[in-house]
């Protein structure tokens, strides 16, 4: 039989956005230029060799957020343990809203989505660098 979807992205987005706070990417520059700002790009690797990153950002592969921020996960990064901003970013601002918002649930805090994500970033005029291929 063929599946129902009954919930679909623009719905969980839209949910999302309601129970996450959010920076524009003016803001960001700003909050990147301190010490206790983490920004996480949980963008696909592939998509950061294609176009580049934000100078400094934390990579979490998506897959792998939950079991990085909680410490009690064999697999938890302390990263995700120090206590800081984290603004996260995917590219155009909507995987990140679901991210951020299976963050905020977990506890992490503060923690805020990149409006527009990497796209929003560059029109920004937000500095990128290229990132290598391993
Ligand atoms: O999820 S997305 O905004 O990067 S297309």
């Amino acid at each position: 039989m063929a599946q129902t979807i009954s919930v679909g992205i623009k719905q969980l987005i839209e949910e999302g956005r309601k129970e996450i706070q959010e920076v524009t990417a003016d803001e960001a520059m700003e909050l990147a230029k301190r010490d206790d700002v983490v920004i996480v790009d949980i963008r696909d690797v592939r998509e950061l060799w294609r176009e580049g990153r934000i100078p400094g950002t934390f990579h979490v592969p998506r897959g792998m957020l939950e079991f990085w921020i909680d410490p009690a996960s064999p697999y938890h990064k302390p990263k995700f343990a120090e206590d800081k901003t984290f603004i996260f970013h995917c590219a155009s601002g909507m995987r990140s809203v679901l991210a951020t918002q299976v963050a905020a649930r977990m506890g992490l805090k503060p923690v805020y989505n990149l409006k527009g994500g990497f796209g929003g970033w560059k029109e920004a005029g937000g500095p990128v660098e290229a990132v290598e291929k391993k």
